[in-house]
């Protein structure tokens, strides 16, 4: 890679850096952790079912089972013969002609044909009246429809969801192999940055991409180092990229990878490890740099902070991801309709910040005002971001455009 500040590299496209990105990385290895603390780890292995559901056949409702003669013979009144609860273990089995009294999730004792809502049944002391006929095998679970032993429940690369946890609970599983949570390392570069809470010099701005890139990672699944802000001084930058190697899985930071006379960045990466690449044909975005220091991945995300956001949605949460063993690591993009006439200048892939708004059959997505990448005030009202390609000149209202919903 040339140190010369104005030579330009071919630029790769986003799809390629992502390919490149997710070529140098491998998963974590994978370690065993209880369920409770398995929220947004990702799976290291499928899981089958070793519990069938239903476990038995069971009612569905709060009501009466009835034995098989009852059931040809509603409407009617029957004997009523007992009570069956949920957890409840009696085995008494049900007369042809006899009711039982049953409530929602009990087994439904042996010799049921069918179970009514109370509902639609007049009860006395011992007797049972169905107001109207009733079909057999209505309001009963079977065992195993639902879930059969040796089924696939989840895929490895799997990331854990509150609704995975009731799966996997249901299924008495009490810890499951997760890949290893990585561990992200997170600093800001640029002499006029300083922190929240310390007044601002006369040129300074508050750093509002590590705050973001830290809350973003946790989001997305990782542990977090903040190194903080580093000067635009080459040893700092060195110091902090080397302690920053030392203790995580991937290195992130933001600022000086550009080619002005304080970009130390991706210098220091070339001198320090190797500079995989550097510049993707990306608006906003496009100096993003991708290296090592020693073993350990380094993404250098350009300083403006709509850049950062957008390539950290792009690059670093796939890279993450891919650290993480997700399976899918790449964001999602839906086609939704554009609310708006939209043009756009050709050149590079873009992704503009935009609202998804209701229109008359579905949502639509509308591009919001002030797309520079140091514009924050619409980030309010971002919901997502809308892409369009290197090729596109102009979109008409309701065309379907890609969006990477936020
Ligand atoms: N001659 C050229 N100049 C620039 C080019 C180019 O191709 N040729 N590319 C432009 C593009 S595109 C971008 S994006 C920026 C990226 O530059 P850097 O990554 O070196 O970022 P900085 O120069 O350090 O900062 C850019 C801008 O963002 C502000 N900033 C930086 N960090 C933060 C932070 N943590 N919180 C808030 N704001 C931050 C910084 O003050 C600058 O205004 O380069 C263009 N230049
Ligand atoms: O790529 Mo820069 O991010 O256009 O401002």
């Amino acid at each position: 890679m040339s140190m010369d500040p104005c030579a330009e590299p071919a630029l790769l496209t986003v799809e390629a850096m992502q390919q490149k990105l997710l070529q140098t990385l491998s998963p974590l290895p994978a370690a065993n952790v209880p369920i409770a603390d398995s929220l947004g780890r990702v799976l290291a292995e499928e899981i089958r079912a070793s519990v069938v559901n239903p476990r038995f056949d069971n009612s569905a409702m709060d009501g009466f089972a009835l034995g098989g003669e009852a059931t040809a013979a509603a409407p009617g009144t029957f004997p009523l013969v007992g009570t069956r609860l949920a957890g409840s273990e009696d085995l008494a089995e049900l007369a042809p002609g006899a009711a039982m009294r049953i409530t929602t999730g009990a087994p439904v004792p042996e010799g049921t044909a069918t179970v009514v809502m109370q509902e639609h049944c007049s009860v006395t002391d011992d007797s049972v009246t169905l107001r109207d006929a009733v079909k057999a095998g209505q309001n009963i679970r079977r065992r195993g429809e639902d879930i059969q032993l040796g089924q696939c429940l989840l895929e490895a690369g799997t990331r854990v969801a509150p609704r995975h946890i009731m799966l996997l609970s249901s299924q008495g599983l009490e810890t499951l192999q997760v890949t290893r949570q990585p561990v992200v390392a997170v600093l800001s570069s640029g002499d006029e940055l300083h922190p929240v809470g310390q007044p601002l010099s006369r040129s300074g701005i508050y750093d509002c991409n590590r705050p973001y890139l830290l809350a973003r990672l946790q989001q997305a699944g990782a542990r977090v180092i903040d190194i903080g802000i580093v000067a635009d001084d080459p040893q700092q930058i060195r110091d902090a990229l080397l302690r920053a190697a030392n203790e995580a899985d991937l290195i992130v930071s933001s600022g000086g990878v550009s080619v002005g006379q304080a970009d130390w960045l991706k210098r220091c990466v070339e001198e320090l490890g190797t500079l995989l690449h550097w510049k993707v044909n990306i608006k906003p975005g496009k100096p993003v740099a991708w290296g090592r220091i020693g073993a350990v991945p380094f993404l250098g995300l350009p300083g403006n902070p709509v850049s950062t956001l957008v390539c950290a949605e792009l690059f670093l949460l796939p890279a993450l991801a891919r650290l993480g063993g997700v399976a899918q690591p790449l964001p999602r993009v839906v086609r939704l309709p554009i609310a708006h006439d939209h043009k756009h200048k050709p050149g590079r892939d873009e992704y503009q910040r935009a609202a998804l708004v209701a229109g008359a059959e579905s949502l639509q997505v509308a591009v919001l005002k002030g797309q520079g990448s140091g514009s924050l005030a619409n980030l309010a009202r971002t919901d997502a971001l809308l892409l369009l390609g290197a090729d596109v000149t102009s979109v008409a209202a309701g065309m379907l455009v890609d969006v990477l919903v936020l």
